[in-house]
């Protein structure tokens, strides 16, 4: 719960989030796993006239807004004090560095979205629990599998809550109510969310199974991936992933080694509540999606991260060769193979050549968000 702490003193502070992939096959909005590739957003409190400032250091720099009211991260962080009847302390700058690749299925905006409240947080001494956190990135991010993977780190298991608890009744500054929208016209008030929006559980997951993420070069909106999802879904379907669903999570946080199986990983892995109505998104996903530890050892099952275009091979051996595959699968295929690839923010990929990617084999990130001082 939310216990008021004394306000920022001006010493400066960063906030380090990791990257997740979701969904890990049949687990859709569901599981999450954060991985060793992390942002860090740096606040100072610099002697200046100029209120918030952003700047940017990272992939896609050109797509990314350094006005404060459009940028995911400073936009959350002053919906988050508002929900308070706070604004910002400023003046402060927020210096973003992210090699995180946005829009590909590494969950950047929910790594964003948790910088924001964290920021929030800290330079206002919200004292709000992890818990809290949660619900607010939960109310601002829709589904709780990326989120909660960067909140607690490691593997997470989550669900979001129909019937929360009632929200806090709201204090507002005189400041707050005098300045608000005219510092900030663009940014909607923003009431606090309710309480216990979502639960999120850490599992445990084996240090021998590597995550091989192969990011191809163009971008998915997670808003698209998710907008071509049926509403409603055979039962067969639903059956089919919650038997995958239960047999995953057993065998990937089994302390037995013989449970790490790629003949019933890479079966468990398989997926009919998302991966088939995207698979136009992704070219080459059919592919992709068909190899196995037959012809690669090593690897154990594959999906994909997120809603995409990113692949995620779980493995223990072999990790090059299972990422060059993947690569040279991406390369046979172009972009426009992907309808309304056009109508996409920032798309990098061009017509008629084969799409770029690279791989990155990432561990398993133990620690979620971390907040440094000086
Ligand atoms: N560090 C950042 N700073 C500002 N905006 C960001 C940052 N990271 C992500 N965003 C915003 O989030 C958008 C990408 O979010 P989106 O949900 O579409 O994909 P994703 O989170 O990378 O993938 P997925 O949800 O499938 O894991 C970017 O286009 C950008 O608008
Ligand atoms: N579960 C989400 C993860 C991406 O944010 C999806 O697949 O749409």
């Amino acid at each position: 719960m939310t216990k008021r702490k004394e306000l920022h003193d001006g010493t400066p502070f960063t906030v380090s989030v990791p990257c997740s992939t979701a969904n890990l096959g049949p687990g859709f909005d569901v599981l999450g796993c954060g991985l060793g590739m992390r942002m860090s957003v740096t606040c100072t409190f610099p002697e200046s006239d100029k209120g918030l400032t952003v700047s940017y250091n990272g992939d896609s720099p050109h797509t990314v807004p350094l006005d404060p009211s459009r940028n995911l991260i400073t936009r959350t962080a002053i919906q988050t004090a508002a929900s308070f009847g706070q604004l910002l302390p400023t003046p402060m700058h927020v210096a973003i560095e992210n090699p995180i690749p946005l829009g590909r299925g590494l969950g950047s905006s929910g790594t964003a979205v948790v910088a924001g409240v964290v920021l929030a947080n800290e330079s206002l001494g919200l004292g709000m629990d992890t818990q809290r956190i949660l619900d607010y990135c939960l109310a601002i991010e829709g589904h709780p599998d990326n989120i909660t993977a960067s909140i607690l780190g490691g593997f997470v298991a989550s669900y979001k809550r129909e019937h929360p608890d009632p929200a806090p009744p709201k204090e507002e500054t005189i400041e707050y109510k005098q300045n608000y929208s005219t510092l900030y016209p663009d940014v909607p008030d923003f009431e606090a969310p309710p309480c216990n929006l979502g639960k999120h559980l850490r599992l445990k997951v084996s240090p021998k199974i590597k995550f091989v993420v192969t990011i191809p070069e163009f971008e998915l909106q997670t808003k698209l991936a998710r907008s071509v999802l049926p509403q409603e879904y055979p039962k067969a379907d639903v059956i089919f992933n919650l038997q995958r669903l239960a047999v995953l999570v057993s065998t990937l946080t089994s302390d037995d080694a013989k449970d790490i199986d790629p003949a019933v990983i890479s079966e468990a892995m398989h997926d009919r509540v998302h991966q088939k109505y995207r698979q136009h998104l992704v070219p080459g996903l059919p592919e992709i999606l068909s190899l196995s530890y037959k012809t690669l050892p090593g690897l154990l099952g594959v999906c994909v991260s997120g809603a995409g275009p990113t692949v995620l091979c779980l493995a223990t051996d072999n990790f090059e060769k299972i990422g060059q595959t993947v690569v040279d699968i991406f390369g046979k295929h172009s972009v426009d193979e992907a309808p309304g690839y056009e109508k996409q923010k920032g798309v990098k990929g061009s017509k008629k050549v084969g799409i770029k990617a690279s791989f990155k084999v990432l561990e398993v990130s133990a620690e979620g968000f971390t907040v440094s001082r000086g």
